[in-house]
């Protein structure tokens, strides 16, 4: 496919299926990137709400949506004519939602998954959990990540983003329909390193909200940031991921800004538990999803099959578990043997021009 003839014009249709604070943010970035925008909520009173008063008062209290934008509960006035279906639900009704919407997509229709988080059952991604569920082929099949903290970007305060696509030509259109003023979007082909690096930055984020909650300072976060990334990355590059990726807007640019971030609610469910609240006790309080809970099992399970060892997200697991007191969580575990390991070892990889970054697993053996 050529780009031209992919590219979506100004004022194409778009649907953004959910309605939460990215969802919501979401559909304004589109708007105000010049797209004709319907945004489905699952709940009549809020697409009400952004249809009359182009407010979503639980979700972005404060902010003013723009005038062109639509909304509607019914899915299938959302997708009647939408090239580009953006989707930002939770993963775990993803599947569900995907097997509701089917009945009323375009036969062209491509599928971006704005979602962070990874399906418990079956411990795929989401654009594997569109391939599973809809069998599209993968130039029909997008993700757009990046440094997203929604209330910040619905502020235009600005901000990028990564668009990818098996097929160049469908992330060029993807990112060009979500290119706003305060809104910059880059174009990848690495949907593996994409996808992975908005999953496990959120477990990462829990690690330091729980040192945050415990009143460790600066060093104690930076070091678990540092070795968060080493650990994102091995853990992607085993997944068939760039390591290029992970150093990107998608991987470190978001790991900074979720780490960073009161806002963020995986950042603030780690402070919780960190603080000394149960799991439970931390899902009540949380108003929104914080998609890292979620995800730790199954990216621990998917570690452990391709012999990788992820020392933070077990160390976050244990302390959700009630296994590890907040307190003794650090960037490491103590190694069985106490021989101090080497921090980073470049290596090539077999494929020419790539780099392994983090060769920890090989060394361990030798
Ligand atoms: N917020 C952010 O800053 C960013 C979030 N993301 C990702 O976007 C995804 C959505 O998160 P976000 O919008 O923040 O979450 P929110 O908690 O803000 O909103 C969740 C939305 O999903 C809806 N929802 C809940 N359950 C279902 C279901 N079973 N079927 C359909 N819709 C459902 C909710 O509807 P209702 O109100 O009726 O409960 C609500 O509209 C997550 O994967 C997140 O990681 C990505 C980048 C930035
Ligand atoms: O993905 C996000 C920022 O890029 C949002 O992070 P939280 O889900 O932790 O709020």
């Amino acid at each position: 496919m050529n780009s031209a003839a992919t590219r979506s014009p100004r004022g194409a249709k778009v649907a953004v299926i959910g309605a939460g604070s990215w969802g919501t943010t979401f559909a304004k970035v589109l708007c105000d990137a010049g797209s004709d925008v319907t945004i489905w909520a699952r709940r009549s009173e809020v697409s009400d709400e952004i249809q009359v008063a182009k407010r979503n008062s639980q979700y972005l209290p404060g902010v003013n949506l723009p005038k062109t934008l639509k909304a509607t509960a019914n899915l299938a006035d959302a997708l009647r004519g939408a090239r580009l279906v953006f989707l930002a639900v939770p993963s775990q009704s993803l599947r569900q939602n995907l097997h509701d919407i089917e009945p009323y997509l375009e036969p062209t229709s491509v599928l971006v998954s704005l979602v962070k988080g990874v399906e418990r059952t079956t411990t795929m991604r989401m654009s594997e959990v569109i391939h599973d569920t809809l069998d599209l082929e993968p130039d029909r099949i997008a993700v757009v990540s990046g440094p997203n903290i929604a209330l910040e970007i619905a502020k235009e305060q600005p901000t990028g983003a990564v668009a990818s696509c098996a097929s160049i030509a469908v992330a060029q259109e993807v990112a060009q329909a979500c290119s706003a003023p305060y809104f910059r979007t880059y174009v990848n082909h690495d949907v593996v390193g994409t996808e992975l690096g908005g999953v496990l930055k959120n477990l990462i984020a829990l690690a330091i909200g729980i040192v945050d909650g415990v009143g460790y300072g600066e060093n104690t976060k930076a070091s678990i940031i540092t070795r968060g990334l080493a650990e994102m990355t091995e853990f992607a590059v085993a997944q068939g991921g760039d390591p290029i990726t992970l150093s990107g807007l998608a991987g470190l640019g978001d790991l900074i800004a979720t780490c960073q971030s009161p806002l963020s609610r995986n950042n603030t469910a780690g402070r919780l538990i960190g603080q000394g609240y149960s799991q439970e006790e931390t899902r009540e309080q949380m108003q929104q999803v914080a998609e890292g809970i979620t995800s730790v099992a199954p990216v621990l399970e998917l570690a452990k099959s391709r012999g990788i060892v992820m020392p933070i997200v077990q160390q976050v697991a244990m302390v959700l578990d009630g296994e590890m007191e907040p307190k003794n969580l650090g960037p490491h575990l103590a190694t069985e043997d106490g021989i101090p390991r080497r921090e980073l070892v470049l290596k090539r990889d077999s494929k020419p021009g790539w780099r392994r970054l983090f060769g920890r697993r090989k060394e361990r053996t030798q």
